[in-house]
């Protein structure tokens, strides 16, 4: 049987700035190549504030957002052999083709595939699948989870272990796998390494966890939020820091504080005047600097070229150069393995209509990650 439009209930998005609001949407059938999902419950991260403010130059307006997702193959376009119905499934910001100039390269999760559509808010073919009596909804980073129903690409799915809980493993597409595979796969964290981590979200935290898998020596944690240390130091954090506390440069404390320098810092915060700092808190000859955060339009990042220049490395890192379809059902079964937790990230849950509440909270400092689920 062909699959039908379906009714939706979704958060849009209406403009820059605006509470997102409850609606109806009609979704459209997979097209060749696609697949509509059913989400079961969605994480609230930052990048999606971020484009929300309006300072995300692709941010385009209405439409659904929402990147870290888990849910169930409802249905298959043409051509799909990849997933099948009742398959679950994480949705990916970055997809992973494998036969495209990046994916061949062996040297990064960077898939170009869909990029350019996909930063258009539309699906491969141009259009969209969503619409509200006729009109148009944009799709968001390739994923839109804040809808019940929502249409991807086929390479813009992993499928994952049936057993995981997908209100906790949705966090796995973006914020933990973000921070963790920054520290694996981008720096490549060793044993006895000294780590800075600015920033202790979603992202910062997991980065935490990925160090202290790494059996990384001292991992110091900076935030201008005292209420995060205590999770920081349970995930493995050796030191906090409030850069507040202190009235010279938070890179000079660091430096002093580790006898030159880290080895390795990440930027989990997304402001440009943390990324020099993070930088330059590394240790002269080989300390490596790894931004996470995403800054506002525009913005640029400075240094003194000699921080180079003698030995620094600065690096950037996109879902923690992970490799969704091929990579991430692994990082699922690592969790089912018990290897690392995920209900410590999850502060709150509540139901997709509460999304706006779950911004306040990340905004206000009070929430590490809100789990939206679909039948609350
Ligand atoms: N590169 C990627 O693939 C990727 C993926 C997801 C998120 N991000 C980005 O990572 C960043 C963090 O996301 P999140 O969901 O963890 O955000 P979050 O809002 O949950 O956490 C940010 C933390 O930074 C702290 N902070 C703010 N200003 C600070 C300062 N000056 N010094 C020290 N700490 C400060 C806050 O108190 C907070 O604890 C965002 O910019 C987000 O857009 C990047
Ligand atoms: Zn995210
Ligand atoms: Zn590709």
């Amino acid at each position: 049987m062909t699959a039908q439009t379906i009714k939706s209930k979704a958060m849009v998005a209406w403009a820059a700035g605006q509470p997102l609001k409850l609606e109806t949407v009609d979704v459209a059938p997979p097209k060749a190549g696609e697949v509509r999902v059913k989400i079961i419950a969605t994480g609230v991260c930052h990048t999606d504030a971020f484009t929300l403010s309006g300072d995300d130059p692709e941010g385009i307006f209405p439409a659904i957002l929402g990147h870290e997702g888990g849910g169930i193959v409802e249905s298959i376009g043409e051509g799909v052999t990849s997933v099948k119905v009742g398959d679950h499934v994480i949705p990916l910001y970055t997809p992973e083709c494998g036969e495209c100039k990046f994916c061949k390269s062996g040297k990064t999760n960077l898939c170009q595939k869909i990029r350019e559509t996909q930063g258009k808010g539309l699906m491969p073919d141009g259009t969209s699948r969503f619409s509200i009596n006729g009109e148009s909804i944009f799709h968001y980073m390739g994923c839109s989870t804040f809808s019940e129903y929502t249409v991807l690409p086929e390479i813009s799915l992993a499928k994952i272990n049936k057993d995981a809980p997908l209100e906790e493993v949705c966090l796995l597409g973006c914020g933990v796998t973000t921070g963790m595979g920054a520290v694996t796969n981008t720096a490549n964290v060793k044993a006895g390494d000294t780590v800075a981590v600015f920033g202790l979200g979603g992202i910062g935290l997991s980065a935490i966890i990925g160090a202290q898998m790494a059996k990384a020596g001292r991992i110091i944690a900076i935030d201008i939020n005292e209420t995060k240390f205590d999770l920081a130091r349970k995930l493995g954090a050796t030191d906090c820091v409030n850069p507040k506390n202190f009235d010279k440069p938070i890179q000079e404390v660091i430096v002093e504080m580790t006898d030159g320098g880290v080895d390795f810092s990440f930027e989990c915060v997304g402001n440009v005047h943390l990324m020099r700092s993070a930088l330059e808190c590394c240790h002269k000859g080989w300390g490596e600097s790894v931004i996470i955060g995403v800054a506002g339009a525009g913005q640029e990042i400075s240094t003194r070229p000699f921080q180079l220049v003698t030995g620094r490395v600065w690096k950037g890192s996109a879902f923690g150069g992970v490799k969704g379809r091929s990579e991430l059902p692994e990082y699922v079964e690592r969790y089912m393995a018990g290897e690392f937790k995920l209900d410590d990230f999850i502060t709150h849950t509540m139901g997709l209509e509460q999304v706006n509440e779950a911004f306040d909270l990340m905004h206000h400092g009070k929430s590490i990650r809100t789990v939206l689920h679909m039948d609350k």
